[in-house]
């Protein structure tokens, strides 16, 4: 089986490619599950803030989640922005984990900027809208170094991303066992 640990940005495209590329695994017949941080940060890491520790809390229980799916012989795509090179280090020591960074200019993700989170990061300090600590503006996102699949979303379609997501997923399936 495998886990895949993204790192990516907000906005880079975790949701999209993890859901997509779920459904393309389930229609093939394999069990694949994605572990959101988004989802779970509303649930078992609702105690959890930005904090570098907090990230890490956040990142290590979500890999536990992730590892209860994988032994159950499912695929999962672990969504989050996982920003630091340690703990993405630490993680892929694990033979069934592969690392796939989701690579975006910043431009490109403040005009694309989904949520509207970008809008609020970039406010002054005093509006009370802003939203502090947030990563690649105000925290940092430390650019990977060690990965095994780098996917430019920002020059990529949808439909691109997902299928090379899937394929290499399929590829390293034998290997993973
Ligand atoms: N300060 C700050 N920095 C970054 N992101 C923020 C922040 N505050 C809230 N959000 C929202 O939280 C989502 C990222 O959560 P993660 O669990 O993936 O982050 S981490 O791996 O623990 O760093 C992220 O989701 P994505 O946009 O899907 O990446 C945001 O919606
Ligand atoms: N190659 C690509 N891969 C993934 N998303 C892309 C790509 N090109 C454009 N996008 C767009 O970027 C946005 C990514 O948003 P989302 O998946 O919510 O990101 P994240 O989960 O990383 O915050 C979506 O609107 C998506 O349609």
């Amino acid at each position: 089986m495998i886990l895949i640990q993204f790192t990516g940005l907000s906005g880079s495209g975790k949701t999209t490619l993890a859901e997509n590329v779920r459904s393309l695994l389930v229609e093939n017949g394999y069990r694949a599950e994605v572990v959101d941080g988004d989802v779970y940060r509303a649930t078992i890491c609702k105690d959890l803030g930005f904090s570098k520790e907090d990230r890490c809390e956040n990142v290590r229980r979500l890999f536990k989640v992730g590892q209860n799916f994988v032994d159950s012989d499912t695929i999962v795509l672990m969504s989050v922005i996982n920003p630091y090179e340690n703990l993405r280090n630490e993680i892929r020591e694990y033979k069934f984990v592969r690392t796939v960074f989701l690579d975006c200019a910043l431009d490109n993700l403040i005009q694309r900027d989904p949520k509207g989170l970008y809008k609020k990061a970039l406010l002054p300090d005093h509006d009370h809208n802003k939203i502090n600590n947030f990563t690649g503006i105000s925290d940092v996102f430390e650019t990977p170094v060690n990965t095994d699949l780098v996917l430019k979303t920002d020059s990529e379609t949808v439909s691109f991303s997902t299928n090379k997501l899937y394929h290499f997923i399929i590829d390293n399936l034998t290997q993973t066992v």
